[in-house]
């Protein structure tokens, strides 16, 4: 097991719980705080033209802090490796979820839809498209509330959402058809699309249009025309109905969403798309920390507020997180020849 010096004090490392294409996901413990993280380690070798997706994820990470978004807690870049250090979620991908059941009863997939939206919400707000929502790339935490991953192929058009995008990607199955088309397109309407056939997967268990050759699936998305099973109620009808929608101008939009009678069934308030998290430093984090390192609490909150994605930061976002979930506030001191 390679020993990764550049974690060395810092973190504490565990088991391998994925590894995927080009990237490998270990548990990991904060040795300041012994909470849990997921770090993400990258090998640039191997990553070859997928590099710059890795930029792309790192600076759209470090812009976005949201309550169903993962959180990115520190970035160390070495000449030959990337390790990114990430909010822990354990209960697994959505996919697995949803494959588990078989399906979701239509109030289970309210209450995660209202998610999806709010996170997507939210990143359109701060001008970014994902364009690869996906059940894989929403992870469940703790809480079995989702997190949003994976911001690789993520857009943040210059000169804001009204302008539009080329590059065709994302997954097949859930790209709009404007995208496919290789037509120019718009990167929020793009996302609503793939929230259609999200929506359509929680509450059916598997994807409106499927095929196994590449050319027939784009046939059958840019037709537009998907089974609607027995099961689905008329209200799950008609809100798929409007999110796949094969033309872009007529699909509903995420502010439409945000109160539309199907999210809004059995709960009535609209989806919350804000991000929960306060702009200005937490005092109780700032104190602690200011007596950890023997600075003032002007000093501290001097150098948390560049936000370098150092352990500093990490050390903050996490016992910004202990105090969240009402444990103490409190840094473990160096323990003498720790592991
Ligand atoms: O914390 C993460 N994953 C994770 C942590 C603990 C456990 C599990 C999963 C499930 C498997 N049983 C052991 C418990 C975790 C956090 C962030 C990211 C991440 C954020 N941007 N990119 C990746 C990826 C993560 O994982 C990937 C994964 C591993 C196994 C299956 C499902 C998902």
């Amino acid at each position: 097991m390679s020993s990764y010096a550049e974690l060395k004090g810092y973190y504490h490392l565990r088991e391998t719980i994925g590894s995927g294409g080009f990237a490998k996901v270990k548990l990991a413990y904060h040795a300041l705080t012994a909470e849990k993280v997921a770090i993400k380690i990258m090998d640039k070798k191997g990553l070859g033209e997928d590099l710059p997706r890795v930029y792309t994820e790192i600076a759209a990470m470090k812009e976005l802090c949201h309550q169903h978004i993962c959180k990115l807690y520190q970035v160390i870049e070495t000449e030959d490796r990337f390790f990114m250090i990430l909010e822990y979620c354990p209960e697994g991908e959505l996919f697995d979820y949803i494959v588990a059941k078989d399906r979701l009863a239509e109030d289970e997939a309210r209450l995660f839809f209202r998610q999806i939206v709010s996170a997507v919400g939210y990143i359109h707000n701060m001008g970014y498209a994902h364009r690869d929502l996906k059940p894989e790339n929403l992870l469940l935490d703790e809480e079995q509330n989702l997190r949003l991953i994976d911001f690789g192929l993520c857009a943040k058009p210059r000169g804001g959402m009204e302008n539009h995008l080329l590059t065709c990607c994302g997954s097949p199955a859930y790209a709009a058809p404007e995208l496919i088309s290789g037509k120019e397109y718009l990167g929020a309407e793009a996302d609503l699309w793939s929230m259609g056939i999200l929506l359509y997967a929680l509450l059916c268990g598997y994807l409106p249009f499927d095929d196994e050759k590449i050319p027939q699936l784009y046939k059958k998305i840019q037709t537009g025309k998907y089974e609607t099973p027995a099961w689905l109620s008329e209200g799950s009808k008609q809100l798929i109905g409007q999110l796949l929608q094969v033309d872009a101008k007529r699909r509903i939009t995420i502010n439409e969403l945000l109160n539309h009678p199907w999210l809004m069934k059995d709960l009535n308030v609209p989806v919350e798309w804000h991000s929960k998290y306060k702009r200005q430093l937490d005092e109780d984090c700032i104190t602690e920390m200011a007596v950890h390192y023997g600075k003032t609490k002007q000093e501290m909150e001097t150098l948390i507020s560049e936000r370098k994605f150092d352990y500093l930061t990490a050390t903050y976002s996490l016992l910004l997180e202990k105090k969240i979930k009402g444990r103490p506030v409190r840094l473990l001191h160096k323990q003498n020849g720790s592991s």
